[in-house]
């Protein structure tokens, strides 16, 4: 199969064509965060759930205090005493009648009779001991009457309010919100399920290759970055370059429980053991392979299949290409796996902070690291020939992705450049 020639963004609209979310799950609130709503989040609780007091001091009726003053005070009877999950035990809902109050704590309900709560600080108490009502006190004298101070039932939140739609990422806020209007689960969308393979006879999977071998780094690479973005991952690292060996470990990515996703690396380009092409061109449990050759740099050459029905998108195995791949065409595909209305990758801009010259006709995308100022700079070294796609010395300080795009051929200190910006 010939590669057909393609920009970045027809190939990745091909990849997110290949995917949808994944099936909507209820989860407990403590597992949700960091997945995405697959419907809206709505109240089943009033927030506050009842009137309650917003400060420390003496649940009143309003009536009786809006004429005290320092000279002439108002003089209450105490008939009850209210804290925040307790009341009193001689009067479990005390009510507050002309000419009384109830003691009450911050967060207790007001009870039935009162609409105000004088704050301690207004009153002769001054302030109260830690500990029960002292049955010494039987009287309260408020000499001023203050604001309300009460927080009322659904001032904030009212059962059947939608608080956040279908796509929302849930943040530590959400979940605590969602606790807040009584909820202890969250419909979302469980997590992508995807497994890694790198390909290549050449790879050593322990880290300690012989003659013609290498470690085995972008099973490592891949596996971190989608398990960073959200998915569940199986690494299969360093599978040697045959069908049978590939043929199984496919298999298995697309058996009993399958993936939602395969990522390959290696193997996708011109060479006689390029395996993962021959496969998915070639096999019968392999559908709809599109060889391409994108117009990015790095990463031209990829392929987009069907494992058995499960998607595999195979980026080259040049570590600097696998990882370009994985931002352009694999993080959005997860996210649209997870659930999430914006797929495409977001950029920002940044001054070229030195020049370097950029493939015409292709976009280039260069890893970069931040200068002091916030100017960009290329990551790791570079000596100016060739991609770079095996320099993984860019992989160790570069913190965003300058996309150049295919009709600039050369980058000059104080241009403005497109970044995309990195996470962990
Ligand atoms: N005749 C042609 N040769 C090549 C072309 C081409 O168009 N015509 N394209 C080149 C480009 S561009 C790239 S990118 C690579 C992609 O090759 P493959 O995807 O087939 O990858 P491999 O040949 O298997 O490996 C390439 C390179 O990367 C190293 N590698 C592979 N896997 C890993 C891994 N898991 N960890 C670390 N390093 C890995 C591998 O040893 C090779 O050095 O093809 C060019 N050739
Ligand atoms: O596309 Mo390759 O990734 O330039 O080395």
């Amino acid at each position: 199969m010939q590669p057909v020639s393609r920009s970045v963004d027809e190939h990745r609209a091909s990849v997110l064509a290949a995917v949808g979310p994944t099936p909507v799950v209820d989860v407990p609130l403590e597992d949700s965060v960091g997945m995405v709503l697959g419907g809206p989040l709505v109240a089943r609780a009033d927030v506050p759930p009842f009137d309650n007091a917003a400060m420390d001091g003496y649940a009143v009726r309003t009536a009786d205090v809006a004429d005290a003053t320092p000279e002439d005070p108002c003089v209450l009877r105490l008939v009850g005493d209210v804290s925040a999950g307790r009341t009193d035990p001689s009067s479990a809902a005390p009510v507050v009648t002309p000419g009384t109050a109830v003691r009450i704590m911050t967060g207790a309900p007001v009870p039935d009779g009162a609409d105000a709560v004088v704050p301690v600080e207004r009153t002769d108490t001054g302030r109260f001991e830690h500990g029960p009502l002292d049955g010494a006190d039987t009287s309260v004298t408020v000499r001023s009457p203050g604001r309300g101070h009460v927080r009322h039932r659904a001032e904030d939140l009212t059962v059947g309010d939608t608080l956040a739609p279908a796509g929302t990422l849930v943040t530590s806020r959400v979940a605590s919100v969602a606790a807040s209007v009584g909820l202890a689960s969250l419909p979302v969308h469980r997590r992508p399920r995807v497994v890694v393979i790198s390909t290549g006879s050449e790879l050593a999977a322990d880290g300690a290759p012989g003659p013609g071998r290498i470690p085995d780094s972008n099973s490592y690479l891949l596996a971190a970055s989608a398990r960073n973005a959200g998915a569940e991952v199986v690494r299969r690292g360093a599978v040697p370059d045959t069908v049978d060996a590939l043929r199984a470990v496919l298999d298995a990515a697309a058996g009993a429980t399958p993936a939602d996703l395969i990522i390959t690396s290696g193997g996708v380009s011109a060479g006689a053991m390029d395996v993962v092409r021959h496969l998915l061109t070639t096999a019968d449990e392999a559908t709809g392979a599109t060889v391409a050759a994108v117009g990015m740099q790095p990463g031209k050459p990829q392929v987009l299949a069907s494992w058995r029905e499960v998607p595999v998108v195979a980026v080259p195995g040049n570590p600097v290409a696998a990882f370009v791949s994985f931002e352009m065409f694999v993080r959005p595909a997860l996210r649209r796996l997870r659930g999430e209305p914006d797929v495409a990758p977001p950029t920002v801009e940044r001054v070229a902070g030195s020049g370097w010259s950029s493939p015409p006709g292709r976009l280039q995308v260069v890893p970069v690291v931040h200068e002091p100022g916030g100017a960009v700079r290329p990551a790791g070294r570079r000596d100016g020939r060739g991609s770079g796609a095996h320099r993984v010395s860019a992989l160790v300080t570069a913190d965003a992705l300058a996309l150049i795009d295919p009709d600039v051929d050369e980058v000059c200190p104080g241009d403005t450049v497109r970044v995309l910006l990195l996470g962990g």
